[in-house]
């Protein structure tokens, strides 16, 4: 059976397939992503979830089959409506800048070194969608780290993407800023695309439309249910712990051959 593409669709990966050093870590991945999906990728290290990013986003090509974005675009023909959130962006934070100017970076396109009246409006929106506005003038240093990430945030939102690239953006904050973080997101999702790596679970019962597991090739499932066949498929044969609530316990079965430590 063909790939079966959404319509219209914000993310199409057709037989795609790529090595670093002849060392392959994406084989044959076709998937379509609807518009206004909040797709959430999981997978393993190492599994190859950064390096989907980042052909979605450009940096890399395909060296077989094709990435499609915006229902035909090349990723690079339309980089200026993909805002991207790395993982373990950091900022030096001896280099005094300031809330607004990180977010006005946002709005700088080739040659352009100066900021219009109107990329100064739309950093200040920006920032009040991430309720940060009150911190415009603050140091990025005075801030504390869920905050920094939703200054990063507002910074990827100023272009106005249609699609929105997050890697891994919780790793180092609370459980309360993750959740205000995954509540914006959603809000945003309601006009653009939502792609988001992460490793815990339980925003993919919260959040996620779908989920793509991500371990050399590409499962797509286009709901947010956990199965323990996708867990399998993702993670191979180790048992996941999934926390809910603070609750760790496992939600796959144990495999022949496993036993209680
Ligand atoms: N620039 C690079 N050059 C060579 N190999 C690379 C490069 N970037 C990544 N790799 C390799 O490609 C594979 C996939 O890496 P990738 O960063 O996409 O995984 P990931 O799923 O995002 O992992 P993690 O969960 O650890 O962030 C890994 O084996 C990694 O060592």
């Amino acid at each position: 059976m063909g790939l079966q593409v959404a319509s219209p669709y914000d993310i199409l990966f057709d037989d795609v397939w790529f090595s670093y050093n002849n060392s392959p870590v994406l084989r044959s991945v076709s998937f379509s992503v609807p518009q206004r999906e909040f797709l959430v990728i999981i997978g393993p290290n190492g599994g190859g979830k950064t390096t989907l990013l980042k052909l979605i986003l450009g940096l890399y090509v395909p060296q077989r089959g094709s990435v499609r974005l915006l229902g035909g675009l090349e990723p690079t023909q339309c980089s200026y409506l993909l805002g991207y959130i790395p993982q373990n962006a950091n900022i030096n934070l001896d280099f005094p800048v300031r809330v607004l100017d990180v977010v006005l970076m946002g709005r700088l396109r080739g040659l352009k070194c100066f900021y219009t009246k109107e990329d100064r409006r739309m950093a200040q929106e920006a920032l009040e969608m991430m309720g940060m506005n009150e911190y415009a003038h603050a140091r990025m240093s005075e801030l504390s780290q869920g905050q920094r990430q939703r200054v990063l945030i507002a910074r990827a939102l100023v272009s106005k993407p249609k699609i929105l690239l997050l890697d891994e953006p919780t790793a180092s904050v609370d459980v309360e800023a993750q959740r205000i973080l995954y509540d914006k997101l959603k809000e945003l999702n309601k006009g653009i695309t939502i792609v988001l790596v992460s490793h815990d679970m339980t925003v993919i019962t919260s959040y996620a439309t779908a989920v793509a597991c991500v371990n050399g090739t590409v499962y797509y499932h286009d709901s947010n249910e956990i199965t323990a066949e996708m867990l399998q498929m993702a993670y191979g044969s180790c048992p996941v712990e999934l926390v809910a609530h603070g609750i760790p316990h496992r939600v796959l079965a144990k495999h022949d051959g496993d036993h209680d430590a």
